[in-house]
């Protein structure tokens, strides 16, 4: 795979018919009015961003905002922990108060966590509105962002409530990851090389060669993570959008990951940290099914610990609550356990059988380690 210059904007689609929409992928797109304006469906739009990102981000968008709109804006408070309902039901108040009517636009600048909240906030607000994604962590660039998966967090489980519900457009803006902070670096790269895992040896491949320029922000590299990223997500969200066959494939390390994610309460540990233990999981149990070997394991492990991941879950986390909230797993249609394993490097399945004995005891194995 080749590095090109970083410098070119690109475009690439998400084809869903009369729905099917854009990702602009390049540096400096926040403040060009020519990204934004053609996807806003009317003069109402609220820009919906965070405490952390408001200071960084909020006047560049908005200088990319055309005056004779009725622009207003709304600074949330920051965290996974508040990835809630109530949350979400502070949006529909500033839509209310702001009177805005079915042809505003919302404008979601932020990470996954602002992304997944605006989203489920456009898809309820009169029935559904508009809505962009700005996405300025790489997370949220190389996959959050894409494919219409909105929704807030329960209690008792990851991404409990929530609807399928697409952009009309995704604006990634590659000079906002200048600011990130190294631990949401790593947590993307999970991520992007979950891409790798279940789609492209080669692409992976290439990312345990770049993984250090990708960690000095280098910006061709990331350019280039991002945008391989992107193309396979969208072919996979074109061929399944509502997740009845294919899509399941992006949730490699998922059932393990959310599972983490629920017990240790939401943002101790990140999502795509999480997950990068989640996918070594996957691995290992693909391993013990027979269908990796001890080398391609060994190399998952450097890859995933190169990008600055943890490899296993916390081990505080006993067999049996693991297992409990594993079960809880929107895949599992029936008592089966749905997992996402590998059947070689580059080649994810869906498995539902896993003997049950086999998956008490791996789950034991691990946290004990
Ligand atoms: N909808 C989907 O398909 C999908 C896919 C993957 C993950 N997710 C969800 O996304 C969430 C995780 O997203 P995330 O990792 O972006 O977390 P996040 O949204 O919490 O952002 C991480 C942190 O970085 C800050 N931040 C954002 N941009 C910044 C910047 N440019 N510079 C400095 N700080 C910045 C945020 O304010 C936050 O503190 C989880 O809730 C996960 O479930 C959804
Ligand atoms: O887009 C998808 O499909 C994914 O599964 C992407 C995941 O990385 C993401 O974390 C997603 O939010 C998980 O969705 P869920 O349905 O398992 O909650
Ligand atoms: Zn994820």
């Amino acid at each position: 795979m080749s590095d090109d210059s970083a410098t070119l904007p690109r475009a690439l689609e998400v084809s869903l018919g009369e729905r099917s929409y854009p990702i602009h992928i390049g540096p400096g797109l926040l403040g060009d009015p020519a990204r934004l304006t053609p996807f806003l469906a009317g003069r109402q739009v609220m820009v919906v961003t965070n405490t952390a990102v408001a200071p960084l981000y909020l006047e560049r968008l908005k200088a990319g905002l055309d005056d004779g709109l009725e622009v207003r804006e709304l600074v949330l408070p920051d965290g996974e922990a508040t990835k809630t309902f109530a949350t979400v039901e502070r949006i529909w108040d500033a839509l209310l108060e702001a009177g805005f009517n079915r042809r505003c636009t919302l404008i979601a600048l932020g990470g996954g966590v602002i992304g997944d909240m605006v989203g489920f906030a456009a898809a309820c607000y009169q029935r559904g509105v508009a809505f962009i994604q700005v996405p300025t962590t790489l997370l949220a660039q190389v996959d959050s962002s894409v494919g219409g998966k909105t929704g807030v967090n329960h209690p008792l489980g990851k991404n409990m409530i929530g609807a399928f519900w697409q952009p009309r457009a995704v604006l990634i803006d590659t000079d906002t990851l200048s600011t990130l902070p190294p631990r949401e670096l790593s947590a993307g790269l999970a991520e992007v090389i979950k891409y790798g895992l279940i789609r492209d040896a080669g692409f992976l491949a290439w990312l345990e060669e770049t993984m250090p320029r990708l960690r000095d922000l280098d910006a061709a590299a990331l350019t280039r993570a991002i945008e391989r990223s992107c193309a396979i997500k969208a072919e996979i969200v074109a061929e399944d959008e509502t997740e009845q066959g294919v899509r399941a494939l992006l949730n490699l390390g998922h059932t393990f990951g959310h599972a983490i994610e629920a017990h240790q309460g939401y943002g101790v540990w990140l999502h795509g940290e999480a997950v990068g233990a989640g996918m070594q999981m996957a691995v290992e149990l693909s391993a013990r099914l027979g269908w990796l070997d001890a080398d391609e394991v060994a190399r998952c492990r450097r890859i995933i610990a190169s990008a600055g991941l943890p490899l296993a879950a916390p081990a505080a986390m006993g067999a049996d609550d693991f297992l409990a909230r594993m079960r809880l797993d929107k895949k599992n249609l029936d008592s089966r356990m749905r997992l996402i394993l590998l059947r070689s490097l580059g080649d994810a399945c869906v498995h539902d059988e896993t003997p049950p004995a086999l998956l008490s005891e791996f789950i034991g194995a691990f946290a004990r380690r």
